[in-house]
């Protein structure tokens, strides 16, 4: 196999806060191909977004960063300085953001921004030439009359025109590594399938390996190659994404799994995980998730289980993941099936 695009070994970020002591992020193990799609799932608050901003070095001054490798392309992130990351930013890595109006500035013209990103980052200083690759950019991501709308302002763009920007700009020079986080969840239902469809076709074009931030299995069924879950900051399960539907190896990807609506059968509870996430800054002994769990034993509430291989390229964070092998996730939260 080929090496890694990006290598990230033993991730782990705290935010001293009034609350304590927060472990947002706690041993991860993050590895990327190029042209892959790897999704990172999980709830609100269980470390996607820490992980993704602490890739390009984007996290607060307040966060404590502690990681063995940070590697893109092989070349040592950590060692770099603020002026090369700029350089990675926008160039070989594009980022896209749920709120585009926090990315985008308000006083510019959404052409002049996506000039400015090309300008940025290649040889040329034409800025004739940036234009008119800023409009051919707003037509390859669908905007309608891509040479007027480029003289547009970012509030004369709808919600899901202003996404198209922001991926016009992400790609504009042609990354080898797109970083999606939520890039749909603040849009209406039928613009965010419009705009997944996009995002797919302009990492098929670009080729690049692509992170994407969801907490959305349903998108991930629709657009990756391979999924980490996440639970309270740590990985709880990573496999190919046929593998983790078909064959759920952890109690809370079950969970998860068993949550998602079905077009045959209607469930009579359709969330089926009892409880809350825990407190990052005082995570229970063990394994985080036994609290929730319908598998939990003592051995859970005080040891905490390694991230072990399971079956090829795939891994579970679970003691009993061997009993789990089998098991429908619907049968293991104790659900009942109304046929309909
Ligand atoms: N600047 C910060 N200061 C203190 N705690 C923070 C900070 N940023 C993130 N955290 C905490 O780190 C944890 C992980 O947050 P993160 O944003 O990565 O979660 P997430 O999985 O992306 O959630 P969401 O889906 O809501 O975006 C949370 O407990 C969050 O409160």
């Amino acid at each position: 196999m080929s090496d890694p695009l990006l290598r990230i070994e033993n991730l782990s970020v705290t935010f001293d806060t009034d609350g304590g002591t927060v472990h947002a992020v706690s041993d991860v193990d993050l590895s990327v191909w190029p042209g892959e799609i790897v999704a990172i799932v999980g709830e609100s608050g269980s470390g996607k977004t820490v992980t993704a901003m602490s890739i390009l070095r984007l996290l607060p001054k307040t966060a404590r960063v502690d990681c063995g490798t940070l590697e893109f392309r092989g070349e040592n992130l950590q060692a770099m300085s603020v002026r090369q990351l700029r350089s990675v930013r926008g160039g070989p890595v594009g980022m896209i953001f749920q709120d585009p109006m926090t990315t985008l500035n308000p006083v510019m013209t959404v052409g002049e921004q996506i000039a400015e990103a090309v300008i940025l980052h290649q040889s040329t200083k034409d800025k004739r030439a940036a234009r008119a690759r800023a409009v051919d950019l707003l037509r390859l991501v669908g905007v309608p009359d891509a040479e007027q709308r480029v003289r547009q302002y970012p509030h004369e763009f709808s919600g899901g025109m202003r996404q198209r920007a922001m991926i016009a700009i992400a790609i504009a020079n042609d990354p080898d590594l797109l970083i999606a986080d939520e890039p749909t969840t603040a849009l209406d239902v039928t613009i965010q399938a419009q705009v997944l469809a996009l995002l797919k076709k302009a990492q098929a074009e670009t080729g690049a390996a692509t992170i994407l931030i969801t907490h959305d299995l349903g998108v991930v069924a629709e657009m990756a190659d391979r999924v980490v879950v996440m639970y309270a900051g740590r990985i709880a399960e990573t496999a190919g994404v046929r593998e983790l539907f078909a064959r759920p190896r952890h109690p809370y990807t079950m969970g998860l799994l068993a949550s998602l609506p079905r077009m045959d059968v209607d469930v009579d509870e359709l969330d089926p995980i009892p409880g809350n996430p825990p407190n990052l800054a005082d995570p229970p002994a063990g394994c985080p998730f036994h609290p929730r769990c319908p598998l939990a034993r003592d051995r859970c509430r005080t040891e905490r289980p390694p991230l072990e291989p399971v079956a090829k390229d795939h891994y579970s964070a679970c003691f009993f993941h061997e009993e789990l092998a089998g098991v429908d996730a619907r049968t293991l939260y104790g659900q009942r099936e109304v046929t309909a």
